[in-house]
């Protein structure tokens, strides 16, 4: 698995506990940035990140700002990406059974690095379920394609 890890200048700290998970679990990733300090645009990131991913290149995408949202809504705009917002722990394994998100959003400013880390933790690992979600996410991929 190829995990592709950005952040805004609201993210770098979660960014870079994540990575230490990554590593943990001998996960290959490449971390874009941002190599920031000062403050930058969140969709500078979350595009690039997004269409690496959506390509084929990355299986999956960790996006971090100060809450998550300006990466999801970002994420989201590409073709193919399904980003999931998260900040508990519930919602990053349902997320990945039921939704085959391929993108993880969180916020700095919102959870902690201790929960951020798990929540990557959980999320990385989780696995589709397919089954009666499959026709749901073909229902999202349809729309897309009209
Ligand atoms: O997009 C966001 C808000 O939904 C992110 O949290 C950004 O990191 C945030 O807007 C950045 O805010 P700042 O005041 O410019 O640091």
């Amino acid at each position: 698995m190829k995990v592709i890890l950005a952040s805004d200048h609201g993210g770098v700290n979660i960014r870079r506990e994540v990575s230490e998970v990554l590593e943990e679990l001998n996960i290959e990733y490449e971390d874009i940035g941002c190599n920031c300090e000062g403050s930058v645009d969140f969709s500078d990131y979350a595009f690039p990140a997004a269409e690496r991913v959506a390509s084929g290149e990355f299986d999956k995408g960790i996006l971090i700002c100060g809450t998550g949202i300006g990466m999801s809504i970002s994420a989201n705009k590409v073709k193919g990406i399904r980003a999931a917002l998260v900040h508990d722990l519930f919602t990053a394994k349902v997320t990945r059974q039921h939704n085959d998100s391929n993108m993880l959003c969180m916020g700095e400013r919102v959870i902690g690095p201790g929960l951020a880390r798990e929540i990557a933790k959980t999320w990385v690992q989780g696995e589709f379920e397919a089954g009666r979600h499959k026709k749901r996410i073909n229902k999202i991929a349809d729309y897309e394609n009209k």
